[in-house]
């Protein structure tokens, strides 16, 4: 059956369960996604405090030589009040005294007998941090499906959280079949190639933070692809390259058959890539990508990642196309929608120099792709194009068109 781009993609959504939970201390959770919602636990800053090195005066001593009773540090509890014609010295951070109308910058002041001149525009609350402007006690901060980057980590330290719940991560399991495939370990001959899709995959599953299993490289066999299957069923998701087309030595669908393999789609609408395999065994997931290095790559970026990311937990899950301006006039075949690698530079898109589906050239200087109509049989240079990256993730909560 074959199916649209779009419709390949609703099938993975609808057919990827999320992973289950666990709970990490928060200096582990780095790149897990959020299993809960988080809310303040109080203010932040939790007290009223200075942001300048300075003196804590009232605005009726504007313009007046005032005496500086003590100095106050940040992290000092200090319980005094401030009084009329008084300073009371304070530092960046420390909680202003009772009484405090404004800071004045130390470099504001002059000095004066027995005390500081300071200057004669004042205004109320300047240069103090008020409780709770940052974060309100109570107000929700992170929300479950949301990624914990860096920055999601220092709110929750910002709230003394300890341990987070989060989704566990996907377990991949990979493997390629092929007798003229062999690994960049072993010895080949000259009717032989290494094969580089399952490092290619490795790598990028593991750049989107999934645990991998690489399983070998199983020879055109039914046999042998059987024992391969059998040691990645643990696993949530296996992607397999290779035998999927129509040859006489192309038996992955069939191998995958006699564990129960029910097949989703087996044809996508798609150059190249169209004969990309999803289905599932229980509620495991696998993806068949062609043999054909290139195609297996940009049909990874499309299907794998989707897969990846529905199983993930995340909320927005949706991969997202940046619009770009076409470098450089671009002639193609109409037919299938067509899928094209090159090279985002933040305004243009320039298409890789050369490309084909059995190629490993483009990808290494490729950073995204376009996704033309079947009809399109021309794209001119500055026509804006919709380019989906593949070191970024630029994604949302709901389907956008990707071309
Ligand atoms: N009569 C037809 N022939 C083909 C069709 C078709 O519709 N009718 N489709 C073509 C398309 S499109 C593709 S894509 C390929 C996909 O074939 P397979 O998935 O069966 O892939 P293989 O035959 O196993 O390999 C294709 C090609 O890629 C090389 N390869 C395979 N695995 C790796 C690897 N892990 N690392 C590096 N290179 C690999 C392999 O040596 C072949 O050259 O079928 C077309 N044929
Ligand atoms: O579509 Mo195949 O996937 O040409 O390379």
């Amino acid at each position: 059956m074959t199916v649209s781009i779009e419709k390949a993609l609703e099938l993975i959504y609808t057919n990827t369960k999320r992973k289950s939970l666990k709970i990490l201390p928060i200096e582990e959770a780095l790149g897990y996604i959020l299993a809960e919602d988080i809310t303040a636990t109080h203010n932040l800053p939790p007290y009223d405090n200075s942001a300048m090195d300075g003196y804590a005066v009232k605005i009726e001593d504007s313009d007046k030589c005032v005496r500086v009773s003590c100095t106050i540090f940040a992290g000092d509890n200090f319980q005094g009040e401030l009084k009329h014609g008084e300073a009371i010295k304070i530092m960046t951070g420390a909680r202003i005294p009772l009484g405090t109308q404004c800071i004045v910058p130390i470099e504001d002041t002059q000095e004066c007998q027995n005390g500081v001149k300071l200057p004669d525009n004042l205004v109320i609350s300047k240069h103090i941090r008020l409780s709770g402007e940052d974060i309100k006690k109570e107000t929700l901060l992170l929300s479950c499906g949301d990624i914990i980057d860096a920055h999601q980590i220092t709110l929750l330290a910002s709230q003394g959280i300890s341990h987070v719940k989060v989704y566990k991560k996907p377990r991949v399991a990979l493997f390629a079949s092929g007798n003229e495939l062999k690994m960049h370990f072993e010895q080949i001959t000259e009717y032989q190639l290494y094969n580089t899709n399952t490092p290619t995959l490795l790598s990028r599953v593991k750049e989107l933070g999934c645990e991998v299993e690489f399983i070998g490289t199983a020879a055109d066999t039914l046999e042998d692809i059987h024992t391969h299957i059998q040691s990645a069923l643990d696993c949530d998701f296996i992607i397999t390259s290779g035998g999927v087309s129509v040859g006489d030595a192309d038996f992955t669908k069939e191998a995958f058959g006699i564990f129960g393999y029910e097949i989703l789609f087996d044809k996508i609408a798609i150059k190249p890539g169209k004969p990309t395999t999803f289905g599932k065994i229980g509620n495991k997931v696998i993806l068949n990508l062609p043999g054909n290095p290139l195609a297996a790559a940009l049909n990874f970026e499309l299907f794998g990642r989707s897969i990846i990311y529905a199983m993930s937990g995340q909320k927005n899950k949706y991969i997202n196309p940046i619009t770009a301006k076409m470098k450089n006039d671009v002639t193609l075949r109409s037919g299938r929608r067509t899928v094209i690698p090159g090279y985002f530079n933040g305004e243009y898109f320039t298409v890789c120099e050369q490309y084909a589906p059995g190629m490993i050239s483009p990808l290494a200087e490729a950073n995204s792709f376009i996704i033309t109509d079947e009809n399109c049989t021309e794209v001119p240079k500055e026509t804006p194009v919709k380019t989906i990256s593949t070191k970024f993730s630029f994604c949302s909560a709901n389907f956008i068109p990707l071309s």
